[in-house]
């Protein structure tokens, strides 16, 4: 991880699963444990993290009042209900609200928090949990370039990250990368259950499908080909990848994922519409 100049004390608002991939991902690199503050309501709940050195809290307000930059983790339909008790321990100083709520504006969480915060949005992935996130970030104009440094150092100690410099790009990214890495687990297990219809224990469809998803992703991340260029490698000229591929475009694969990713993009507007008032 690049250390930011100060490194700031994090609170994560909401220790479920996006919370817990990236604060896995943290303490992967080496960030202390004892610099990081998690609030949910069950406080039992976090007992694996509390053995772990976290701080843990059942109480929002405390979280955010330790903190420097402070995740915002709960499902989009809460945020409201959760910043709006939030108010005065948030004005009190100087801190960064990082949100990783799916369509939810800047300028909802600014209009709930009753100020004129430093607001990164920031649009992840589970994979931060093995360090291989893909995070799409938002500055509104209140963040400072240290606190921009801050949430890029957070961010990519557990993965890439992408900058844009506009706000409804996140949808997009949300269509790609945040919930991207379920589109591939939909495709592995279409890919086991097909494989044990032609024969094969469910083990040995499994451990193959999983190898061949690893390898393949590997080699897309680290040749100078296209993925376009990798598929035509593979698919020798009248041989048996040639007849996979000419059924996927039958039945146009490329359509397919263009439905399902502007479903995608189109339910983050909506949230973003119904809940940002
Ligand atoms: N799961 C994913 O792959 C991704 C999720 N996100 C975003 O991350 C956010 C969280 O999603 P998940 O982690 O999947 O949901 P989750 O349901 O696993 O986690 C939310 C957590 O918030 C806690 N919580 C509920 N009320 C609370 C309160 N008043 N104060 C503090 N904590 C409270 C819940 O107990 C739960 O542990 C959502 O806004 C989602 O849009 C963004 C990118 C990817
Ligand atoms: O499905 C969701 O709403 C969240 C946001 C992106 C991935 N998971």
């Amino acid at each position: 991880m690049t250390q930011p100049a100060k490194q700031p004390t994090l609170a994560f608002i909401g220790a479920g699963n996006m919370a817990r991939a990236i604060i896995g991902g943290l303490l992967k690199t080496g960030f202390p444990a004892d610099r990081i503050w998690a609030s949910e309501p069950a406080l039992d709940r976090m007992d694996d993290l509390k053995a772990q050195g976290l701080n843990t809290t059942d109480d929002n307000a405390v979280a955010v009042k330790n903190a420097d930059l402070i995740v915002l983790a709960v499902k989009p339909q809460l945020l409201k209900e959760v910043l709006l008790p939030l108010q005065s321990a948030a004005s009190t100083e100087d801190k960064l609200f990082v949100s990783v709520a799916a369509g939810i504006t800047c300028d909802s969480i600014n209009q709930w928090l009753g100020g004129q915060q430093a607001i990164v949005r920031c649009m992840p992935n589970t994979p931060a949990l093995v360090g291989m996130g893909a995070s799409g970030l938002y500055a509104n104009a209140q963040v400072s370039e240290e606190q921009k440094t801050q949430a890029d150092s957070v961010l990519s100690a557990v993965g890439i990250t992408a900058w844009v410099d506009e706000e409804s790009l996140l949808h997009a990214i949300t269509a790609v990368s945040g919930s991207g890495p379920a589109y591939y687990f939909l495709f592995m297990e279409s890919m086991i259950s097909a494989g044990i219809k032609q024969g094969l224990s469910r083990e040995v469809a499994t451990q193959l499908t999983l190898q061949t998803a690893r390898g393949a992703a590997e080699i897309a991340c680290t040749n100078d080909s296209t993925p376009a260029e990798l598929c035509r490698q593979v698919a020798s000229p009248k041989g048996t990848t040639e007849q996979a591929i000419l059924s996927f475009q039958s039945q146009q694969l490329d359509q397919v994922v263009e439905n399902a990713m502007a479903a995608c993009a189109d339910r983050s507007h909506e949230l973003a519409k119904l809940l940002g008032e």
